[in-house]
This record gives structure tokens, sequence and C-alpha cells, in this order.
């Protein structure tokens, strides 16, 4: 099939390059002239596993095209996905839809009759009723508007493309949804399942997957904060409530939270969508997910600064970890940029050492250092803090970086270094969620408590961040 897909970042490079891949011819759109430019020379403009190759191939078989032009967009056919971003609003309150806006009415006098807009963005229920109302007022009144919502991942986007829990076609008609079918037809005939239904329900299930997703994470922090204070592990908590199928392991990882550019504005957009709908009450928990969740970053601060001494002013820190999540060189709302710029204002040194992420991590945040390399950030370290957990870092050698800091002294915020392993290196290992409990086994077998280990916390195990943390990180 002939098809468009507007807007080329995050989701709409990766969708368009999956498309391709499973035969379609795709012309990708964007206003973004440098990124277009990128993507038609076959080169991805950002880091995701797997897509470069996509690109070459796509590219290379003159499937996969780009362009800036909506008008050509409008004349290659009659099937249009709708990818451009929807951040939250600068007032806070609710999603910024000026970008769906503007392609819908750029696109509007170029359509073919019968064309159908797809969309996958993430919006506010209402949104493609709405659309449908604006498509008719800007001369398009034979185009026809779904909603099938994207639930891919960075860091694996490409095969949470290709090979989806789920498809969710939101259409108003037998038609629309007989597209979609076609479209993903070989996903569908390899097993993935789809759910038809109406576009209120698609934009639906993508608020509450997300807000689902988002309470799970902030419900293990809030489960960490209780075991800070009772001087249990929340990692062994998490393994054991995880082992009730009806819970689940996986987003019971304990830390420094959420972030990115999309779990954090669409709790938020969702609150303010449920408001103006009446049923604010509803979704009202979903501004203490959000609390809880920013108040990890702050916790990270105080405990990072109890480590130093109590005094930042001066101090050295090593920053390991810039991206939001590893496998991305995303820094949208990163806990882990947050918190280094955090340090940094209260008076730190701060170094920042990611894998990919260093580019966008300094045009975000200019004001941080930034090392190439682990042990150049390092070098002279009062406390290494891990904060985004990537690979790279859980292979690191403690024994290799003693000699390079001035006091080996590790604050893993993301709980996914092996703390007997730093500690027999004789470095002190602090972690949210599990400061005075004793050392458990880090393999996956049931956890029991280790025959010698300690029955009380370590004496000089590390301090309690107070309850009442300070400003926002
Ligand atoms: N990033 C993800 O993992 C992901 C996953 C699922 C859903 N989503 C949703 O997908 C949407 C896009 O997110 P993203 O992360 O790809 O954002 P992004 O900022 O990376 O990409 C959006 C792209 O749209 C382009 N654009 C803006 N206005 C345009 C216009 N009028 N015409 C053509 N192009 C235009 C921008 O230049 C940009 O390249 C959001 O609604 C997001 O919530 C994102
Ligand atoms: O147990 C966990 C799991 C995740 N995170 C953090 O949560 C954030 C989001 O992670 P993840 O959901 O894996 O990344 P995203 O790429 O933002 O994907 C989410 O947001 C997308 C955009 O809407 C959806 O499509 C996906 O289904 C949804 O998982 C990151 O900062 C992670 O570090 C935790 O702190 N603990």
């Amino acid at each position: 099939m002939k098809l468009t897909v507007i807007g080329t970042g995050y989701l709409g490079a990766v969708h368009a390059a999956c498309m391709a891949e499973i035969g379609h011819e795709v012309l990708g759109v964007d206003i973004d002239e440098a990124k277009t430019a990128a993507l038609a020379a076959g080169r991805t403009p950002f880091y995701e596993p797997g897509l470069q190759e996509l690109l070459t191939r796509g590219t290379a078989s003159g499937r996969l095209r780009f362009t800036t032009s909506l008008r050509e967009a409008g004349r290659f056919g009659g099937l249009h996905f709708l990818c451009v971003g929807t951040p939250q609003r600068p007032d806070g309150l609710g999603a910024d839809l000026r970008h769906v806006d503007a392609a819908v009415d750029g696109l509007a006098p170029h359509l073919i009759p019968g064309a159908l807009i797809v969309g996958k963005s993430t919006v506010p229920v209402g949104t493609a009723e709405r659309l449908t109302a604006r498509l008719r007022a800007a001369g398009a009144p034979e185009a026809h508007l779904a909603w099938n919502p994207e639930f891919l991942r960075e860091g694996h986007a490409v095969m949470d493309t290709l090979r989806p829990d789920r498809l969710v076609f939101g259409t108003g008609s037998r038609l629309a949804e007989n597209v979609l079918r076609e479209v993903y037809a070989p996903l569908i005939r390899s097993g993935v399942p789809y759910v038809a239904t109406d576009t209120a329900t698609a934009e639906l299930v993508k608020m509450a997957a997300n807000s689902f997703l988002a309470t799970k994470i902030s419900f293990i922090n809030a489960m960490a904060e209780v075991c800070d204070a009772a001087g249990a592990d929340v990692t062994v908590l998490a393994h054991a409530v995880g082992y009730d199928h009806r819970i689940g392991r996986s987003f019971l990882n304990a830390g420094l939270g959420f972030g990115g550019g999309c779990l954090p504005k669409d709790i938020r957009a969702f609150r303010a969508r449920a408001a103006e709908l009446g049923v604010g009450p509803a979704v009202a928990f979903l501004a203490e997910i959000d609390e809880i969740n920013l108040r990890q970053r702050r916790r990270t601060v105080e405990l990072a600064t109890r480590l130093a001494g109590g005094e930042l002013t001066g101090r050295r820190i090593a920053v390991l970890g810039a991206a939001f999540k590893p496998e991305s060189d995303d820094v949208r709302d990163s806990p882990a940029l947050a918190v280094a710029a955090r340090l940094h204002r209260e008076g730190a040194v701060v170094r920042v050492h990611d894998p990919q992420a260093v580019d966008n991590a300094r045009a975000a945040c200019p004001q941080l250092d930034y090392a190439a390399r682990v042990d150049k950030a390092c070098e002279g370290a009062d406390v290494v803090l891990h904060l985004t957990d990537w690979a790279e870092y859980r292979a690191l050698d403690p024994d290799a970086l003693t000699p390079l800091v001035c006091r080996p002294v590790l604050l893993d915020a993301r709980n996914s270094l092996d703390p007997d392993v730093w500690t027999r290196a004789g470095w002190r290992y602090a972690a949210l969620g599990r400061l005075g409990a004793p050392a458990q086994p880090s393999s996956d077998t049931p956890a029991q408590p280790s025959p010698d280990a300690p029955d009380q916390p370590s004496p000089d195990a590390p301090v309690q961040p107070s309850p009442d943390a300070p400003a926002s990180a």
C-alpha cells in the first residue's frame, strides 16, 4: 500500500521505516529540514537500536522516501499516519495540540477524495472527533479519521512496532477498520492481536495504559520510601510481589522514577482532559503518582548531598547517565539530567557521562561538564551517581574505578548494580529503597535472607533521606 507518515521523530521515523520493512511504499513528512535530509540520506537522526538497518534497507529499496512537503504527501496516496508531537502545554495544563492541528490543516487541501488520516500521536480523548470537524471546515469533506495509538518504547521501538503486544484500531467505519487490517496484515498473520473499537475508546486506551505504567512505577517507589524507613529492601519486595501473576514483576524497578517524552506529560494531560469532562476526581490519584515520581528526584539529590558530607559546594560528583532511560539518546524530562542540574545549582562540580545522550544533554544543560568516558567522569569524584541503567554501567569494574575517585562512594539510584560487588571492592553503596537493608542475594532465585546476612543494618549503612526533602530537582 502507499502511505505517508507525518512527523518523523522518535515515533514517526520508526513507524515509517517499519511500514517500509513490511512491504509498503512510504513517504515520511516533517517540517524539520535537517531531520528530513538526514532520513532521506538513510541516516537516523537519533539513537534507536535497529533503526539504522531498516532505514538503510528502506531507502535503498526505494520504498522509503522523505519530504518536507505536505502537498506532495496529500497527492502521494489515500492513507496518512499522523505522528507529530503532542508535548505538554507551556502552562502545564493539558496537551499542546498545535502540531496536530497544523498538520491536519496543512494536509486537508491536498487530500484526495476518500483519504484516511490515522492518528498515532497520543492525544486527549475527543481529539479525533474534533479533527473530523476541522477537516470538514478545511475543505476536505470526504476525508475520514481514525485513531491507532502507538505503544512502542524507546530503545525497543523497532521490535515493539514489528511485534507489538496488540494493535488498537479506533475507527468510525468498517471501511477504515478494513484499511488498518490490510496495513498491518503481516503482523496480524503472525499472531499479533488487534482490538477494533471507536475512536474515543482507542484514544483512552493509550492514556489508560500510560497511566497504569506510571502508577506501577510510583507504587514501587512509594514502597521504596517505606522500605527506607523500615530498614527493608525494595528490590526483594518487588521480586516477591512480582511473582504473583496478577501483579507481575515488570515496571516494579524502584529508584529515580520515570521521565521521558511520554509518561510524565501524558498523566498530566489525562488529568486535564478528565477535568474538562467533569470527571477530574476519577483520576485525581494521578497527581499523587506525579508527586511520588518527582519526590524520587528530590530524595536522590538529598541522599547525594548527605553522601557528599552534607555540603555540595565544591564537591565533585560523577553522574553516570543523562538519557531518561537506557538504549535511548532522549533527554526529554530526564530524571538523570534533572538531578545533575540540581546538584550543579547547589554548588557541586558535576561531570556527566552517557553512552549516547551527551550531545542532547549538552544542548539541554550546557552548564554541566561532560566526559566521553566513565573513568574521566569519575576522576576525583567525591560521590558517583548511577542515574540511567545502561548495561555498560552494570558491567563496570569497581576495582578499576577506586584509584580514580577521591572517595569510593556510590549512589545507585536505579537499583541495578550489584551491591555485593561494589561493597567487596571497598565502596560505600547506597540505593533508594534499601538504605538500611542487609545485603540480599542478587540472583533470580527466590529471595531468602542470606544465612550470613547481618540481622541489623550495618553500622555504616548510608543515612536515610528525610521524609520532607527539599525543593524540586
Ligand atoms: N516517543 C515515543 O516513544 C512515543 C511512543 C508512543 C507514542 N508517542 C507519541 O507520538 C507523538 C510523537 O512523539 P515523538 O516522541 O515522536 O515526538 P518527536 O518530537 O520526536 O517527533 C515529532 C515530529 O513531528 C514533527 N512535526 C511537528 N509539526 C509538524 C507538522 N505540522 N508537519 C510535519 N511534521 C511536524 C517534528 O518536527 C518532529 O520531528 C506524541 O504524541 C507522543 O506522545 C511517542
Ligand atoms: O520499572 C520501571 C520501569 C521504567 N522506569 C522508568 O520509566 C520511564 C519510562 O520507561 P518506558 O516506559 O520503558 O519508556 P518509554 O519509551 O517512555 O515508553 C512509555 O511511553 C511510550 C510513549 O507513550 C509508550 O508507547 C510505552 O508503551 C511506554 O512504556 C523511564 O524513565 C524508565 O527509567 C522505572 O523507573 N521503573
